[in-house]
């Protein structure tokens, strides 16, 4: 799986703003290992697809999800409340070489599979209460390029940022980028395959909560 010798290239910096660093690893793990990888955690990993109301109606997410760490560590997104069970086998050497690029600890990750270009994320941040006051997220990006945009959370909103994350690229947001930015993965039309994207996260949860 993992071979010895498999060396990233240096990180491109892009810096959105003052402390507002993105880091970005192209081919971060070894190919042969990537190229693998987005069929088995597409077929081994539950997906669901959960509903929420957006001005009282209900929508499916128009993504594919599933939350995964070690055991008891929850989470609540689209206002539902999910708890891990233990990091499946699949992705333990996964999480070891994101924390060996990033240099950060992580003990959870919230995957979305995007099925196409149809499959999107809108603008938000990830600043829950439950990452601290500094969160940093990684992530890693499987399958299919697609573009990942920011705006200000303040002032002009209009797009100011975008980045296109390829197969198999790592890509480290700095806290303040959470605390002056969102961000979002466009629809893309043209697009037709899939992309499984892996935010892993710290999250601070007190014992026995
Ligand atoms: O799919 C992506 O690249 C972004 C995912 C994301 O922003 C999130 O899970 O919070
Ligand atoms: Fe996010």
């Amino acid at each position: 799986m993992m071979t010895a010798n498999h060396e990233p290239c240096q990180p491109e910096i892009v810096t959105l703003d003052q402390g507002a660093v993105l880091t970005l690893w192209q081919s971060a793990l070894p190919p042969e290992w990537a190229c693998n990888l987005f069929a088995e955690l597409r077929d081994s990993l539950r997906w669901h697809q959960p509903q929420v109301q957006v001005f009282g109606r209900k929508h499916l997410t128009p993504r594919l999800t599933t939350w995964q760490g070690e055991p008891g560590i929850s989470y609540r997104y689209s206002g539902l409340t999910e708890t891990a069970e233990g990091w499946p086998e699949v992705l333990k050497p996964v999480l070891h070489q994101v924390e060996s690029l990033t240099g950060h600890r992580f003990n959870s990750v919230l995957g979305n599979y995007y099925r196409s270009g149809a499959d999107s994320m809108g603008y938000h941040s990830d600043d829950e209460p439950e990452l601290g006051p500094e969160p940093w997220i990684a992530s890693l990006s499987l399958g299919a390029s697609r573009d990942f945009v920011f705006r200000r959370r303040e002032g002009d909103r209009s797009q100011c940022a975008r980045l296109v994350l390829p197969d198999n690229s790592l890509l480290l947001m700095s806290p303040q980028v959470q605390a002056r930015f969102q961000h979002a993965l466009p629809r893309r039309a043209r697009v037709q395959e899939g992309r499984i994207n892996l935010t892993f996260r710290l999250i601070h949860q007190p014992q026995n909560a």
